[in-house]
């Protein structure tokens, strides 16, 4: 993360020590600076895996769109006061048709709630994290006051990212106002750690300061652009008892609400499964013709096994680690019964695109049935040898 400044012709009036450190500048941020604040919150995403996330002041949900990859991650929510900025851009949650095709290991649902955060919904309660990404300067003193009690009182998650303006980093600027036109307060790194330590030992939590956008050299003494509070539970993630009494307290509206495909889902299971299944016998029978046209060439008519050792896997440009070679060569080999080619399902389960699929052969047996023919002891796919489709130029 990097700051760039850019020199330009300031005629605005600046307080205090802007002119001692920084005179006729401009602060510019790269990344910009919300970028560097939500790239803080992935990666307390990646480092602790949170199953369940409520971003409170999610605005236009962007931080959202972002979280929404990460595959530990089943429930997201979203609460903002604004409900027109969710209904315009909950649409922008919702599953591409790649996320279809190749679905996540886990569900998950995405929730937009329209609401105050200083209002108690038991549907927030349980969480692993809650972000309060530049919202609490938005809150006047009264919600201020109530927003402790509900978020770490209430809530009561796992761990808590609180970001704010650092009031001490705006002389830098040209100008000396407050950073937007609705914030009610902008605290230095004092105000805002007396505020959160108090918080925290009042909700048994505690809590690191740190944060995004680092003053320029020379005015490393401001602290960062945008500071930083992360809460963590003591004592883990367990709700606290004062929850239990208003277990059904639903005062958000749900303006959105969306579910991905994943493989937790039977028909999306099936689905990938007979899908990948037919791809890998079919590479694997015209393998088989390549293999007899290759002999008829050599005019080689004396009939021989049939080699199905793993040549380099040209049609679907797969190339195995040496655990994957070993796991399909360790499984039983395709074979031919007449006009029929087939494949074990112990083979098909060895190949990596089924094998993350993680079903076991029963499994497989019982979500296929309908969908393939199986040989006789149901122990294989089979299919026709030849095909219609089929190209033979020697045929020609
Ligand atoms: C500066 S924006 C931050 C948006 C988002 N967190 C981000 O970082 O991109 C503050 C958001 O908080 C919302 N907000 C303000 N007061 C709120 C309240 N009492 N309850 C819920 N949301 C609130 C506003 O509507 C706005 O979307
Ligand atoms: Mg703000």
């Amino acid at each position: 993360m990097e700051l760039e400044e850019e020199i330009i012709q300031c005629n605005s009036v600046v307080g205090g020590n802007f002119e001692e450190v920084c005179p006729e500048k401009v602060i510019r941020f790269k990344p910009p600076l919300y970028k560097q604040r939500y790239e803080f919150v992935r990666d307390l995403v990646d480092r602790h895996e949170p199953k369940k996330i409520a971003d409170l002041g999610c605005g236009d949900t962007k931080l959202l769109k972002l979280l929404k990859i990460y595959p530990c991650i089943q429930l997201l929510v979203g609460v903002d006061i604004n409900e027109e900025k969710l209904h315009s851009n909950g649409h922008h949650l919702s599953p591409y048709l790649g996320e279809f095709v190749k679905p996540r290991d886990l569900d998950l649902t995405i929730i937009l709630y329209h609401g105050s955060v200083v209002e108690r919904d038991s549907r927030l309660l349980g969480f692993d994290l809650i972000t309060c990404i530049e919202l609490i300067e938005h809150l006047d003193s009264d919600d201020l006051a109530r927003f402790p009690e509900v978020v770490f009182g209430y809530l009561s998650p796992a761990m808590v990212v609180i970001s704010t303006p650092n009031s001490e980093f705006n002389p830098l600027f040209p100008t000396v106002a407050l950073r937007d036109a609705d914030h009610k307060f902008e605290w230095s790194r004092m105000e805002f750690q007396t505020w959160a330590s108090q918080v925290a030992k009042c909700y048994n939590y505690c809590v690191e300061f740190t944060g995004v956008g680092t003053p320029p050299a020379g005015a490393e003494h401001v602290g960062y652009c945008t500071q930083i509070g992360v809460f963590t539970k003591i004592g883990g993630k367990a709700a606290g008892s004062c929850v239990s009494e208003d277990h059904d307290q639903h005062v958000y509206k749900a303006v959105y609400m969306t579910s991905y495909p994943s493989l937790q889902q039977e028909k999306v299971l099936k689905f990938v499964l007979v899908g990948e299944l037919l791809i890998q016998v079919e590479h694997l029978r015209l393998r088989h013709h390549r293999m007899l046209r290759e002999r008829k060439r050599e005019s080689d008519p004396k009939p021989r096994d049939t080699d199905f050792s793993l040549g380099p896997d040209l049609l679907l440009g797969a190339v195995f680690t040496e655990a994957e070679k070993a796991r399909i060569e360790n499984s039983p080999e395709p074979f031919c019964e007449g006009d029929k080619f087939c494949v074990p399902l112990q083979r098909l389960l060895a190949y990596p695109k089924l094998h993350r699929l993680r079903v076991d052969e029963e499994r497989m047996r019982a979500l296929i049935a309908d969908s393939v023919c199986l040989s006789s002891d149901s122990s294989a796919v089979m299919v026709d040898l030849y095909n219609s489709l089929d190209y033979w130029p020697e045929d020609s």
